[in-house]
């Protein structure tokens, strides 16, 4: 059994990561394990500890930070949020290919890390539908909204660090698009 694949999936916020990845996460083809990340953000409304996020104090992920416990981790609008290192390994070494849904900082990392991790950054089909998507969510007061929304026009300059680009015009084009990216690294892992 070879060692599962690993995956970036980036964008910026609101660009719909989360939306793409429930279309593909239950397609059993793709192996995937979706990994859970640690964050000092307050749960929103329907958040679930331990599924949606781990959450956490600034305390616990500083102490996380200096054990060496997070393959990645970034501040992101006045929170950090990280990915647990030992479930990444775990589950690679299971043969699960793991998915990471995370923002450019720490995507950045990952790269540098792991230079043969498949990294695919979501581009909204335009800022303004980017805005309207944020807006639209109602999961942060309206300062954050504007200080994510500044936070993408930055996060946009960073395509070019990626392999591949997906525009989420259409989340389940976006989603099979994903699917087939995926399927034919599966397919190059198995032919090695
Ligand atoms: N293609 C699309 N067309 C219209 N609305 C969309 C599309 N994709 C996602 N949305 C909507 O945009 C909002 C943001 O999507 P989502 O929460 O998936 O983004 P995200 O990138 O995961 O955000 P974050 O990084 O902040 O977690 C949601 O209300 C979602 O329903
Ligand atoms: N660098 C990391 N970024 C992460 C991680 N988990 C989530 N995120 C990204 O943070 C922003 C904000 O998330 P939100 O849930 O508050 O909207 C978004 O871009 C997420 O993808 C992580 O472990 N590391």
């Amino acid at each position: 059994m070879s060692r599962g694949l690993l995956i970036i999936l980036s964008g910026p916020s609101g660009v719909g990561k989360g939306t793409i990845r429930q279309y593909f996460e239950s397609n059993a083809r793709l192996n995937l394990a979706y990994s859970t990340s640690m964050t000092t953000r307050k749960p929103r409304n329907k958040e679930v500890d331990g599924k949606d996020y781990f959450f956490t104090t600034r305390e616990k992920f500083q102490e996380a930070i200096k054990k060496g416990e997070l393959l990645e981790y970034a501040e992101f609008v006045g929170n950090f949020y990280g990915t647990p290192l030992s479930e990444v390994e775990r589950l690679r070494d299971e043969g699960k290919n793991v998915l990471l849904e995370i923002e450019v900082q720490g995507a950045k990392q990952v790269q540098e890390k792991c230079p043969d991790a498949i990294s695919i950054f979501i581009i909204p089909p335009s800022m303004e539908e980017l805005e309207k998507r944020i807006r639209g969510r109602k999961s942060e007061p309206e300062e954050v909204i504007q200080e994510r929304l500044a936070k993408a026009a930055n996060e946009m300059k960073m395509v070019p660090n990626y392999k591949y680009i997906v525009c989420n015009d259409d989340p389940k084009l976006a989603a099979e698009l994903i699917e087939t990216i995926i399927l034919r690294h599966i397919e190059l892992e198995e032919n090695k």
